[in-house]
């Protein structure tokens, strides 16, 4: 049969089917009640709808993205949080040039996440607003404020001191790698001792945990499994070696 020809697509959102393939369904990003989304400029709201299409991103996002109308997803996203419409914004001066234009089919590696993933047939009509929600993404049911607070101390800047620390812990006191099977991973996916496996390299989250600015609901997705999917599909644009690094305690080999 012929197939056709790749569309963006809206993953599937339904939290009870969050199953084998579905335990990487991304979640929102950036998070449904994010500054960018709150939209405290028309700039950071374009943000918000453009920054992965292939999770907040529908055909109608993608038709705003195109005509550089950035309102129309930030008002959709009001309506489905059901947050009072906000006045509209004035128009840009005319000397501003539109945004660039990037799309999931153009951007280049790297640019944009999982939009220039999530290509293929399938899904996508039936969404005619953002997306909310992933796997993780239950009804907003009116509302609900879902973002993420940080506690004191578990800022960037305070991962980057306590990585650079060099404490024991960050490694589970291990010295030397390990050659870790995926029995051997799936052992470990409780808070305390939560590893998981990005890019074929194992880590021990557990010292990140509190430093994620997507919570450590949505880190624990991948205790204990390959968490790269869901990584990639999320926000391919960390630099994850760059983040945790300090964390790594060995490779994945496969089963004896
Ligand atoms: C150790 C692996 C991970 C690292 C180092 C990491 C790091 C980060 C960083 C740096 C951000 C901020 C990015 C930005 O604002 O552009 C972020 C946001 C986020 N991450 Fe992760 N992440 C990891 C794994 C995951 C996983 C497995 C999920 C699960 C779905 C996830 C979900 C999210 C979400 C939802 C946000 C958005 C938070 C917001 O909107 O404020 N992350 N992560």
């Amino acid at each position: 049969m012929k197939r056709a020809a790749p569309t963006l697509i809206v993953p599937h959102n339904d939290a009870h089917d969050a199953h084998d393939d579905d335990d990487d369904a991304p979640p929102a990003f950036p998070a449904l009640d994010s500054a960018q989304r709150a939209g405290a400029g028309a700039g950071a709201g374009a943000g918000a709808g453009s920054h992965r299409g292939g999770v907040a991103t529908s055909k109608a996002d993608d038709s705003s993205q195109r005509k550089g109308t950035p309102t129309a997803s930030k008002c959709s996203l009001r309506s489905l949080l059901g947050v009072p419409s906000a006045p509209t914004p004035a128009p840009a001066p005319a000397m501003l040039a539109a945004p660039p234009r990037t799309s999931a089919l153009t951007a280049p590696p790297g640019v944009g996440g999982a939009s220039g993933a999530r290509l293929g047939g399938g899904g996508g009509a039936g969404n005619s607003s953002l997306a909310v929600g992933g796997a993780s993404g239950k009804e907003t049911g009116g509302g609900i404020r879902r973002k993420v607070a940080l506690a004191p101390g578990c800022s960037a800047l305070d991962w980057a001191r306590e990585k650079s620390s060099g404490k024991a812990e960050l490694r589970a006191g291990l010295t030397s790698y390990l050659r870790v099977t995926p029995s051997e991973l799936a052992r470990h996916k409780s808070r305390q001792d939560c590893w998981t496996c990005f890019n074929g390299k194992v880590y021990n989250l557990s010292p990140y945990l509190r430093f994620h600015p997507g919570g450590e609901k949505e880190l624990m997705r991948v205790a204990g499994r390959d968490g790269t999917r869901l990584f990639m599909l999320t926000h391919s644009w960390v630099n994850i070696d760059a983040m945790i690094d300090a964390t790594m305690i060995g490779m994945m080999v496969p089963e004896h």
